[in-house]
């Protein structure tokens, strides 16, 4: 664990777990999995969270570069999102996110269900593009 005063740092191609969530059955579709949106959604926050602590202070998502829904995702998985920053712009941050769900306690197995790529850009006040580093 890092002190709690020191800055956390963050190079390309270490990865982290950022997000842990169950889905509920109020997020599920009429199949009975979970809604792909609902998975965008929380891929979304999980990227976001290693380019926010690199550029420490807003960002917003430019890109969805690449999006695979690879297993469909049920009610009851515990899910794990890891982040990798790949790339280090001049405004802008991209990362991986690799999503692995957690499941059937009787059985437990572990199974990669999702994995994306987005960017995100460091924005200032007036929600114009920043310099990520000073
Ligand atoms: C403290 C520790 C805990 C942290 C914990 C904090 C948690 C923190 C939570 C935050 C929560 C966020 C997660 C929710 C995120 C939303 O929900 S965001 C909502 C959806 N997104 C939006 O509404 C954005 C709308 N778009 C815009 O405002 C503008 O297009 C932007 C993004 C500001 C860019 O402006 P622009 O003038 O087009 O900028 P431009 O100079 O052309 O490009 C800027 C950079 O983007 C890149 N770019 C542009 N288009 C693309 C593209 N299609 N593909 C890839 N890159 C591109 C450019 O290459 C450039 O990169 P650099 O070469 O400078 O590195």
């Amino acid at each position: 664990m890092p002190q709690e005063s020191s800055p956390v740092q963050h190079k390309p191609g270490d990865r982290e777990l950022v997000l842990r969530v169950m889905p509920m059955p109020a997020d599920s579709n009429a199949n009975g999995d979970i809604f792909g949106g609902w998975i965008m959604a929380q891929v979304d926050i999980a990227g976001s969270i290693l380019p926010a602590r690199l550029s420490r202070g807003r960002i917003t998502t430019v890109a969805v570069n690449e999006f695979i829904f690879k297993q469909p995702v049920s009610v009851g998985d515990l899910l794990s999102f890891y982040a990798t920053i790949t790339r280090v712009g001049r405004t802008s941050v991209t990362v991986h996110v690799e999503v692995f769900a957690e499941r059937d306690p009787e059985n437990l197995h572990v199974v990669k269900v999702t994995e994306a790529n987005l960017t995100y850009v460091a924005i200032d006040r007036d929600g114009k593009p920043r310099q990520v580093t000073a």
